[in-house]
C-alpha cells in the first residue's frame, strides 16, 4: 500500500517487531506496576506478588464503569464551547475546527463527582477496582483501535497519517493510519489525548487521597503533594487546550493503537502511581522538606509553561510584544524559529521543566523506593525519544535554518548536559 505521500515513511519504533513487542510490553508493565505499587516490598525491578487470574481482571461492572466514564466525557466534550478554533493547515490545505471546552469538563466533572460523593458515592472504593478498570480500559482501547483501523480502510488518502500506513497490518495498528478520524465534528484523537485518560487520572488521585483519609483520619502530607502537582498539571492542560493542537501527536501521529492505549489506559494507572504508591506505603514528610519539593515543582512549572506560551505567543502572532523582541532565524517556509528567551536556552526547554515537575512528584515518597521513579525514568526515556522524533520532523522541515539553529543552540533539553 502507498504512503499518503506517494513515498514511504520510515519506519519508527523499531518496524512491525518493536510495535509488537510494545503493544505486548506495555500492558505488561502497566499491571506490572498496578500489582506492585499495592505489595509489601514495592519492588518495581522484582517479580509481581502474584499474577492475578482472569476472574479478578475481568468485570463487567468495570467495564460498564469504564464505558459511562468515556460517554460523560464525550457529552462534555459535546457541550457548547467558550470558544471553536482551527487546527493546523492539512495536506489538502483545510483546516479541521476544534472546540476549547476542556477547562469546563474538567470543572463539570469535579461539579458532578462531588454532588455524587455528598449523595453517597463511594469514590474511596474507587482504588479496590483499578486492576478491574485497567483491563476494562485496555480492552476498550484494543477494541477502539481496531474500529479505527477498519474505518481509515476507506478514508480517502488524503486524510491518512504521514507514518502509520507502511502496509504492515501489526505496525500500521500500532501507530494509527487515520491522521484525524472523526465522526461529524467529534474528533476521536482531540478528544481522547485530553479528556477521558487525564481527567480520570486525577479522579484516581482524588479517590486514592479519600481513601487514605478514610483508613488513616486524614490523608498524608504527601499524598496532598501528589494531588496539588498533578491537579495543576492537568488542570494547565485543560486550560491551555488550544496548545495542543500543534503537538506532534495532533499534527503528525495517526490515530492506532499507541496513543488509544496511552490516553484511554497508560496515563491513568501509571501517572496516578506515586498516588497509589503512598496509599499503600505511608511516607513521613516534613514541611522544610515539603517546602523545598514545592520549589522544585514550581520552578519545573514555571519553565514548562514559560517556554510553552512564548511558543504559542510566537507562533500565534510574531509580533505580539511578550515576543517581538526575541531573536529569530528566518526559514525557507516563511516561519521562523526563535534563537533567543527559553528557545534559546535549549532545544527543548519545555521538555526540561516537565521533566523538574516529574522529579517533584516523586520526591514526597522518599528516596528509599524506586516504584516511584518510574514516572521520571519512563517519561526521560519518552521525551528523548519524542525529542529525537520532533528533531528529524523539524531538519526535514526546515532544513538549512534547521541545522543553523541547532549550531546556536547546542543543547536539546538540559544546558551543557545534553
Ligand atoms: N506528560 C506527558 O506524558 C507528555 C507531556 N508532553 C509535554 O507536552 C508539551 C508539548 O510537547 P511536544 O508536542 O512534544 O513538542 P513541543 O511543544 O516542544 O513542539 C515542538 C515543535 O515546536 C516548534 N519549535 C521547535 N523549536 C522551535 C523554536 N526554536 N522556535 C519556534 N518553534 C519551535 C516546532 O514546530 P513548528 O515549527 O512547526 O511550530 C516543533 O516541531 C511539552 O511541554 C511536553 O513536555 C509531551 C508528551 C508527553
Ligand atoms: C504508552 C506509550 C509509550 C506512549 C503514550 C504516549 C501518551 C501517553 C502521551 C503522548 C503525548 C501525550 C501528551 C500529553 C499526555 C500524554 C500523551 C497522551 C499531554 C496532554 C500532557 C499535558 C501536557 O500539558 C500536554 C501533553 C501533550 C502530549
Amino acid at each position: 500500500m502507498a504512503s499518503p505521500q506517494g513515498s514511504r515513511a520510515p519506519l519508527e519504533f523499531g518496524g512491525p517487531l518493536g510495535a509488537a513487542a510494545l503493544m505486548l510490553l506495555l500492558p505488561v508493565t502497566m499491571f506490572h506496576l498496578l500489582l506492585v505499587a499495592r505489595s509489601g516490598p514495592a519492588r518495581l525491578l522484582g517479580p509481581p506478588p502474584y499474577l492475578p487470574g482472569l476472574e479478578e481482571l475481568w468485570s463487567p461492572w468495570a467495564l460498564l464503569l469504564c464505558l459511562t466514564w468515556l460517554g460523560l466525557q464525550a457529552a462534555l466534550y459535546l457541550l457548547p464551547a467558550r470558544k471553536v478554533t482551527e487546527g493546523q493547515e492539512l495536506k489538502d490545505k483545510s483546516r479541521l475546527r476544534y472546540p476549547i471546552n476542556g477547562f469546563q469538563a474538567l470543572m463539570l466533572t469535579a461539579l458532578l463527582v462531588g454532588l455524587g460523593v455528598s449523595a453517597g458515592l463511594p469514590l474511596s472504593a474507587l482504588p479496590e477496582m483499578l486492576l478491574p478498570l485497567a483491563f476494562a480500559a485496555t480492552l476498550t482501547a484494543f477494541i477502539f483501535s481496531l474500529l479505527l483501523y477498519l474505518k481509515a480502510l476507506v478514508a480517502p488518502a488524503s486524510a491518512l497519517a504521514p507514518g502509520g500506513n507502511s502496509g504492515n497490518l501489526i505496525y500500521d495498528f500500532f501507530l494509527g493510519r487515520e491522521l484525524n478520524p472523526r465522526i461529524c465534528s467529534f474528533d476521536f484523537k482531540y478528544f481522547c489525548e485530553l479528556r477521558p485518560g487525564l481527567i480520570g487520572w486525577v479522579l484516581i488521585n482524588l479517590a486514592l487521597l479519600m481513601q487514605e483519609a478514610e483508613l488513616r483520619g486524614s490523608p498524608s502530607l504527601a499524598m496532598w503533594l501528589v494531588n496539588g502537582f498533578q491537579l495543576l498539571y492537568v488542570g494547565d492542560a485543560l486550560w491551555y487546550e488550544e496548545a495542543v493542537l500543534t503537538t506532534m501527536d495532533i499534527i503528525h501521529d495517526g490515530f492506532g493503537f499507541m496513543l488509544a492505549f496511552g490516553d484511554l489506559a497508560w496515563v491513568p494507572f501509571t501517572y496516578s502511581l506515586q498516588a497509589q504508591f503512598l496509599l499503600y506505603h505511608p511516607q513521613p514528610l516534613g514541611w522544610p522538606m515539603a517546602s523545598f519539593i514545592c520549589l522544585i515543582n514550581a520552578v519545573g512549572y514555571y519553565i514548562f509553561r514559560g517556554a510553552n506560551s512564548q511558543k504559542n505567543t510566537f507562533r500565534k502572532n510574531p509580533s505580539d510584544p511578550r515576543v517581538a523582541d526575541l531573536e529569530t532565524i528566518s526559514t525557507a517556509t516563511g516561519r521562523r524559529l526563535l534563537v533567543s528567551g527559553w528557545w534559546g536556552m535549549v532545544r527543548h526547554p519545555n521538555y526540561l521543566g516537565d521533566l523538574i515537575m516529574a522529579l517533584a512528584w516523586s520526591l514526597p515518597c522518599g528516596v528509599f523506593h524506586l516504584l516511584p521513579y518510574f514516572y521520571l525514568l519512563y517519561f526521560t526515556a519518552l521525551l528523548v525519544h519524542r525529542e529525537d522524533r520532533d528533531e528529524r520532523q523539524c531538519l526535514q522541515k526546515y532544513g538549512l535554518a534547521w541545522q543553523e539553529y541547532c549550531r546556536r543552540v547546542p543543547y536539546r533539553i538540559v544546558p551543557y548536559i545534553y
